[in-house]
C-alpha cells in the first residue's frame, strides 16, 4: 500500500490542495505532523472538507501551535519541546504526509523538515508553482533532497501552464512530471477531484 510525502518549493505553494486531492483519489490517509498556524483550523480542516474521505482518515497532528510561522520558533512561542520520536509515521496505508513549508524548514532548530523524511525513507512528491521564480525554486528542492538519499516520486505543479518552466525543471532536475493542477476559481471536493483526475494519472502513485 502506498505511501508518500508532500513537500514543496515554498509555503503557500498548493501542498495541501495538492495532497487533498491525492488522498481523496486514493482513498488515503493523510496526516500532518506539525502544524503551526491554529486561525484557520489548519491543513487538517482543509483535507478534511476537501478530500472527501472519512474524517477518520485525517489523521490528528503530533503537534498544534498557535504562530503561523516556522515550526521550530511556533514551538518555541507556545512554550513547547518537539520531541522528534512524536513525529514517528502512523501505521495507517495509504497514507499521504504533508510536511510545512519547503523542505528545509526548520522543525526544531537541529534539525529540518528533509532529515525527517529521510528518517522516514518514503519517496517525495514536491509541489513547485508554475510562475516565475519556479524553476531555481524546484532545482535547489531536488537537490537539498538528493543529498540526503531522498528518493523523489516526481513533482506536481500548481497553477497555471507555464510548458517551459515545466520541461526545464524536470529535464535539468531528473524528475518525473506527475501532472498539473490548474487553478480552480471554486475549489470544493467536487472540483478538485475532477481537475486531478484530467491532470493526473492514478497509476503514478499505486
Ligand atoms: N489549484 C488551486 N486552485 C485554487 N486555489 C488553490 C489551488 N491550490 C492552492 N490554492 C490556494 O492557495 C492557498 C495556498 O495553498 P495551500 O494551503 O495548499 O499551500 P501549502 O503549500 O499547503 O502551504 P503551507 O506551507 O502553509 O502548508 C490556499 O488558499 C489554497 O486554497
Ligand atoms: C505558517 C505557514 N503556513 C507554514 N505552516 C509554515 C511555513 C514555514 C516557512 C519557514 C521559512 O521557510 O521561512
Ligand atoms: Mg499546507
Amino acid at each position: 500500500m502506498s505511501a508518500f510525502v508532500v513537500t514543496g518549493t515554498d509555503t503557500g505553494v498548493g501542498k495541501t490542495v495538492f495532497a487533498a486531492a491525492l488522498t481523496g483519489a486514493l482513498r488515503a490517509h493523510y496526516w500532518k505532523p506539525v502544524q503551526a498556524g491554529l486561525d484557520d483550523g489548519g491543513d487538517r480542516d482543509h483535507v478534511a472538507q476537501l478530500s472527501g474521505v472519512d474524517p477518520a482518515q485525517v489523521l490528528p497532528e503530533a503537534y498544534r501551535f498557535t504562530t503561523p510561522c516556522s515550526p521550530h520558533r511556533a514551538a518555541e512561542l507556545d512554550g513547547v519541546t518537539v520531541d522528534l520520536a512524536r513525529l514517528a509515521l502512523p501505521e495507517a496505508r495509504p497514507l499521504i504526509v504533508e510536511g510545512a513549508g519547503g523542505a528545509l524548514v526548520p522543525v526544531t532548530r537541529q534539525t529540518t523538515y528533509a532529515d525527517v523524511f529521510a528518517w522516514w525513507n518514503l519517496p517525495v512528491i514536491v509541489v513547485a508553482r508554475t510562475a516565475l521564480g519556479t524553476i531555481n525554486h524546484s532545482l535547489l528542492t531536488f537537490e537539498a533532497l538528493r543529498a540526503r538519499g531522498i528518493t523523489i516520486h516526481g513533482v506536481a505543479f500548481v497553477g497555471d501552464a507555464n510548458e517551459d518552466s515545466e520541461a526545464t525543471i524536470c529535464s535539468m532536475g531528473g524528475i518525473k512530471r506527475l501532472g498539473r493542477l490548474p487553478h480552480l476559481e471554486r475549489l470544493t471536493s467536487q472540483s478538485l477531484a475532477v481537475a486531478f483526475a484530467q491532470n493526473f494519472r492514478i497509476t503514478d502513485f499505486t
